[in-house]
């Protein structure tokens, strides 16, 4: 059984805008997965439809079998979540506000659990700091405690790191790996091809209510193979020489260049570097750019809307 099981999800907001057409997927447990999207791609109302905080129009959502309606309080004890916005009590102590959120759960008083929660995400220096004395990044840091306080098995965080800066960010990457090797379920959304790429074990493109595609990042890396072979000359070019037309090639920056797919059989580059030296021309350097995840996700959401 996954861990969360969604099937056929719609919504539809009063005023009859559908921010989800119909969405299915399964989330097995211990698994990371990032959703990408753009603003407005239903991301948002799909983790409250989750977290049964948004009722679905149509469909059904489990978390660990529970169904988040019918089953809510079974399904919501098991999800904790970190939301976009900052939305903490700004003159509570920083250890009170973790302490009450365990509380808000029913869960007994476990003293030792809040402190390492807060010592695992640097903030047990600053227990006793009011939250208004804390830099945004710390704030942050305070939501995903409040979030763990109650020992959730599934974590969904909403742009983690939206505009925090890169040392927070990889303390945080840090965090969820640390949260999967104890088995927690966690999904993501995210802005960051980077962030997906870093962590994730599965990546979910969703575009327009509509989940387009959910993969394995490496088997999606592998499988988008695009390359890009960069030939840099003795002679900078300022366009391809007739000798070399039929391959497809660009120039740019002085150099040539050749897109291929690197799982080809044929990726044609043994023909143009014969065709290359054939011409005369001399090679100083060689080489090769993987496609990247952004490369990936631009490329499927612009399909989707000339398709639409
Ligand atoms: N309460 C609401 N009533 C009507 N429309 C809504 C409501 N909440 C969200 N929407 C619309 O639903 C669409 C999806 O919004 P959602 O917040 O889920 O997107 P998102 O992918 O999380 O975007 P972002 O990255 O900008 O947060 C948007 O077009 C938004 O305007």
């Amino acid at each position: 059984m996954a861990m969360v099981e969604i099937d056929g999800v719609r919504k539809r907001y009063e005023g009859g805008f559908e921010a989800l057409r119909g969405v299915d997927l399964a989330i097995e447990e211990g698994e990371i997965l990032a959703l990408l999207g753009p603003n407005g791609a239903g991301k948002t109302t799909l983790i409250s439809a989750i977290c049964g905080i948004t009722l679905p129009t149509e469909g059904t959502i489990r978390v660990g079998g529970n169904d988040v309606v019918a089953d809510y309080r079974a399904a919501r004890d098991l999800v904790g979540l970190v939301p976009q916005e900052v939305n903490l009590e700004p003159f509570e102590k920083v250890i009170n506000t973790v302490r009450f959120s365990r509380g808000l759960f029913g869960k007994p008083k476990n003293e030792a659990l809040i402190e390492d929660v807060l010592r695992k995400l640097s903030l047990w220096d600053k227990r006793d700091n009011a939250i208004r004395e804390l830099s945004g990044g710390m704030k942050r840091r305070v939501l995903i405690a409040k979030a763990l306080a109650h020992e959730p098995r599934v974590l969904f965080l909403d742009e983690p790191t939206a505009g925090v800066d890169v040392e927070l960010r990889r303390d945080m990457w840090e965090v969820v790996a640390d949260l999967k090797r104890q088995g927690v379920t966690i999904i993501l959304t995210t802005h960051y091809i980077e962030e997906a790429e870093a962590i994730a074990d599965r990546v979910g493109v969703i575009n327009k209510g509509q989940i387009l595609l959910v993969e394995e990042k490496a088997a999606l890396m592998r499988r988008m193979g695009e390359k890009e072979l960069r030939i840099e000359l003795g002679t900078p070019l300022d366009a391809v020489p007739e000798a070399l037309e039929g391959f497809g090639l660009e120039v740019s920056g002085g150099d040539l260049v050749y897109r291929y797919d690197s799982h080809a059989e044929r990726t044609g580059i043994g023909r143009l570097m014969a065709a290359v030296a054939g011409a005369g021309l001399v090679v100083r350097d060689v080489a090769t750019v993987q496609k990247s995840l952004e490369d990936i996700f631009v490329g499927l959401v612009a399909r989707q809307e000339d398709a639409a």
